[in-house]
């Protein structure tokens, strides 16, 4: 394996950038999050809220009929658009102009859906992010992953990694697969985990931020709604995703403290978005 490139504060602190004080929210960006299905709508609350929390002006949700009344009431700051099916996502169509597109949470694996997505892919021409079953209907379709743009971040945990690449029998090919994998198809690969690394061809970044406090459901649905809102916020895809996995797991470290490692969930990393930015703002605020 190549050396991996540390993400710390130095690294963290050459790409960040602050907002302008004269910035509005249609500067700031508006992103659109694709997901939710009878009975995982809350994966689509989590990623939209952190959204919007990780700073971009503003977040549309696609989700279908059934979860209407459930991100309206969850989430007000969120604007809605509803598939015509009730309980899952049949076809993706939208009168919006967003930045980037995060698509994946609690989405399901329906035909209907996997049709949805591949319309998706063809005309999509804006920054993506691939998460969790939008990643396994990939899996079953391989066919369709030259339609992805150059750069499309994709956030598989080991599971989802495995049914992309197929299985490794060592941490050297695993990393070797990925690389392999990430080269050929132009794409960057977060591969979450303990720790989190992000292959970008043969660059190899590891994050130093984060803890088990992280395992817990949800959590990376509110990392897809980070990085989604980061490239809205102009940054380059592979900035957006050293940022948003470094910014996600300094908001465990911070809460430890508070919440220990069993009764941290996934709101909290939404809720201490906001002291992570600050750790960075003030380089004397030091929590580590
Ligand atoms: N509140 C909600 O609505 C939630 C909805 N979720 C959605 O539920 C759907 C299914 O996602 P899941 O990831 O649960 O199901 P998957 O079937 O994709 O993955 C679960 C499998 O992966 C393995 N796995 C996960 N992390 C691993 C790791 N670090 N090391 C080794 N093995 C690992 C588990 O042991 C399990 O076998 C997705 O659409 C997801 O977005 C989940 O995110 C949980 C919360
Ligand atoms: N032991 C751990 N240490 C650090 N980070 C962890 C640990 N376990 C899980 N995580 C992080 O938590 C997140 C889990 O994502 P994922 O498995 O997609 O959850 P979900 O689908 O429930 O939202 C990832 O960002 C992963 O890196
Ligand atoms: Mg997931």
């Amino acid at each position: 394996m190549m050396n991996p490139i540390y993400i710390n504060q130095n690294e963290i602190l050459k790409r960040y950038k602050q907002p302008d004080k004269f910035t509005h929210k249609g500067i700031q960006g508006h992103a659109l999050i694709i997901g939710g299905s009878y009975g995982k709508m809350g994966a689509v609350c989590l990623s939209s809220k952190a959204c919007l929390k990780t700073g971009c002006g503003l977040v549309t949700v696609f989700i279908p009929k059934c979860g209407y009344e459930i991100l309206q009431i969850a989430i007000p700051e969120v604007m809605v658009v509803t598939d015509n099916q009730e309980k899952f996502i049949s076809d993706i169509t939208f009168d919006i102009k967003p930045q980037a597109i995060g698509i994946g949470p609690g989405l399901g694996l329906e035909i209907e859906t996997q049709q949805a997505v591949y319309k998706l892919l063809q005309t999509n021409k804006i920054p993506l992010v691939i998460d969790a079953d939008a990643l396994n209907i990939l899996s079953k379709n391989k066919e369709w992953l030259p339609l992805l743009q150059p750069k499309t971040i994709l956030t598989p945990h080991p599971k989802e990694l495995e049914r992309l690449i197929g299985k490794w029998v060592s941490e050297e090919e695993k990393m070797a697969k990925t690389s392999t994998f990430s080269k050929q198809c132009n794409l960057i690969i977060v591969m979450k985990g303990a720790p989190t690394r992000i292959v970008d061809g043969e660059t190899i970044y590891e994050n130093t931020t984060g803890n088990a406090a992280l395992a817990t459901a949800g959590t990376g649905d509110v990392l897809t709604g980070m990085i989604t809102s980061l490239l809205v916020q102009s940054y380059e895809p592979i900035n957006a995703a050293i940022l948003g996995v470094y910014l996600h797991g300094l908001t465990a470290d911070i809460a430890l403290p508070e919440t220990g490692y069993q009764s941290f969930i996934a709101s909290d990393v939404i809720s201490n978005i906001g002291k992570a930015y600050l750790s960075l703002e003030n380089k004397d605020y030091n929590i580590l």
